[in-house]
């Protein structure tokens, strides 16, 4: 069970947490530290290290230097690890949970299931690391015109070296072990830079992986502002990949960074299109988990509700009700709606708001705002000249646009630069699967909200959504890299029966 021994490590004596490198927690030698505020209070929670350039090398050689070890340890013993990890999150699994509950203001019960969600994402990669990553392919010369079965070529799968991890604020240690996980069975080693909201409980999730008997160096920590540390870190030479996931961050990143392959996971504007004969119950249920959940702080939050007008009126008045019965307060209290993760966040959720109250949006709820919190709100007969029928809130905000027809609700998808996940709500399968086509997103959900879980399904953005695929297998096949052995024999061989 849980022990106060267990984390204590990770904090200095006078309060900070540390950063990690090379096996230690250390304490930077800038003397610096970045203050961590509790989205619900806005009082400083935590200290975290401010670490220098100097001491992102050194995370960086230390990196490369147990890579080349790590590269060498049989499958088997990187699942072994990765089972303990997973084990021992589940054991110390509360502390890392209120820390969620601190820095990002996730309501109680998420913050656990986060913790949950992702030993299980660390022990399902294990098991499918050992079966994807202990194959090759053997190809003989003569099936190519001309040759003969003189050259046999091994084609195996070998790790890219030195990944670095960068997850967003929303999901720290799920967005975090979604990287960490598969490049360490991938054979890499890791850099990680958590987000500086989150970087607490971040930091608990490590201590899992060096408590379970990490090699030193294998993945260290650096701590620190992105805005100050972020370009040095992703212009390292030592970068053999990055994992990104975040806003437009991303797209910066992705112009700048050097011949590396690169996991991009970045914003999102995800569709809910509701056609005439859809189940209205169901649907107005989807929009309502999928727009408020966690306060509409997801990347695969529903963003913008494309209803067809006949059952416009239905639908809204379903999720009008629906919102009522949402319980708006403290994380603590595990209320559905929770203060939004930043000033500036809520800031810019009510640019948005007024921008469409100023344009002629209908209000289904007031808005209303105190502090970082920010009650549900539905806006109904949004138009595209708002600008929240672009633009992505991150926040608990539901903008609601009648259309004349499916054709005219995927029109407007496809002319968003974002193009992340969408849903579809209709009783015939031929429709649903006919408009899932049409739409140019990396997934659509036929009858449900978008959602990235379950974590071994691929996920992925396209256009300035992303760049790569996400999920366990195709994480895994993105951190790694070919490699052909190429056997010259002096006659053919052709293996009798
Ligand atoms: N597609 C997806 O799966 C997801 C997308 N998102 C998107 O991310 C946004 C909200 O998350 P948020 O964390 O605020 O996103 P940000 O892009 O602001 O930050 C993401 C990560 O990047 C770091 N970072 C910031 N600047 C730099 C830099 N110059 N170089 C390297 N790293 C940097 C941040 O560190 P620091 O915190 O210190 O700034 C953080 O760890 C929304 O747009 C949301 O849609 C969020 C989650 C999932
Ligand atoms: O970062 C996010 O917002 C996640 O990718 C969303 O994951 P979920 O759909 O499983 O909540």
């Amino acid at each position: 069970m849980a022990g106060d021994t267990f984390y204590k490590e990770i904090r200095a004596a006078g309060g900070a947490y540390k950063w990690h490198c090379d096996g230690a927690w250390r304490e930077s030698t800038s003397g610096k530290t970045v203050g961590v505020s509790n989205p619900a209070t806005r009082a400083r929670e935590y200290e975290v290290q401010a670490c220098t350039q100097a001491e992102v090398d050194e995370a960086f050689a230390a990196a490369k230097a147990a890579q080349k070890g790590w590269a060498r340890t049989p499958l088997w013993q990187r699942a072994a690890l990765l089972h303990k990890v997973a084990a021992l999150m589940r054991d110390h699994a509360q502390p890392m949970a209120d820390c969620l509950v601190k820095e990002i203001a996730k309501p109680s019960k998420d913050a656990l299931s986060e913790v949950i969600r992702s030993a299980d994402l660390i022990d399902y990669t294990a098991e499918e690391g050992l079966r994807a990553l202990g194959e090759g392919a053997l190809l003989t010369s003569d099936s190519f015109p001309g040759q003969t079965r003189n050259k046999l070529c091994l084609v195996s799968k070998v790790p890219l070296g030195v990944v670095l991890a960068i997850p967003p604020f929303n999901y720290p240690v799920n967005l975090a072990v979604s990287k960490l996980a598969p490049a360490l069975m991938a054979g890499n080693a890791v850099v990680l830079k958590p987000p500086s909201q989150g970087v607490v409980a971040g930091s608990h999730m490590l201590q899992c992986f060096v408590k379970a008997g990490l090699p030193k160096g294998l993945v260290n920590m650096v701590t620190g502002k992105g805005s100050e540390i972020g370009d040095y870190l992703t212009g390292h030479p030592a970068v053999n990949c990055i994992s990104f996931t975040g806003g437009d961050t991303g797209i910066a990143i992705s112009r700048k960074a050097g011949m590396v392959p690169m996991q991009m996971e970045l914003g999102g504007k995800d569709a809910c299109i509701v056609c005439s004969d859809a189940d209205i119950d169901l649907a107005a249920k989807a929009v309502l988990k999928g727009g408020f959940s966690y306060s509409g702080q997801r990347c695969t939050a529903v963003k913008l509700v494309l209803v067809v007008k006949e059952v416009a009126d239905a639908l809204a008045a379903k999720v009008a009700a629906g919102v009522e019965k949402l319980r708006v307060g403290m994380p603590e209290d595990d209320c559905d709606i929770t203060p939004v993760v930043s000033e500036s966040s809520a800031n810019f959720i009510e640019g948005l708001v007024e921008d469409a109250r100023q344009k002629g949006a209908k209000f289904l709820t007031p808005y209303r705002r105190e502090g970082n919190l920010i009650w549900p709100t539905l806006l109904d007969h949004v138009t595209p000249e708002m600008r929240i029928a672009w633009e992505e809130p991150f926040g608990p905000v539901v903008p609601i646009m009648r259309v004349a027809s499916a054709d005219e609700a995927v029109a407007h998808c496809n002319a968003n630069n974002l193009a992340l996940q969408g849903c579809v709500f209709t009783r015939d399968i031929n429709k649903a699967i006919a408009i899932s086509d049409a739409m140019e997103t990396g997934t659509v959900q036929i009858n449900a909200a978008p959602a990235r879980g379950p974590d071994h399904f691929p996920f992925q953005g396209f256009r300035d959504s992303g760049i790569g695929s996400q999920g366990i297998r195709n994480s895994l096949a993105m951190m790694v890299k070919t490699k052909s052995t190429v056997v010259n024999l002096d006659k053919d061989s052709y293996a009798s029966g």
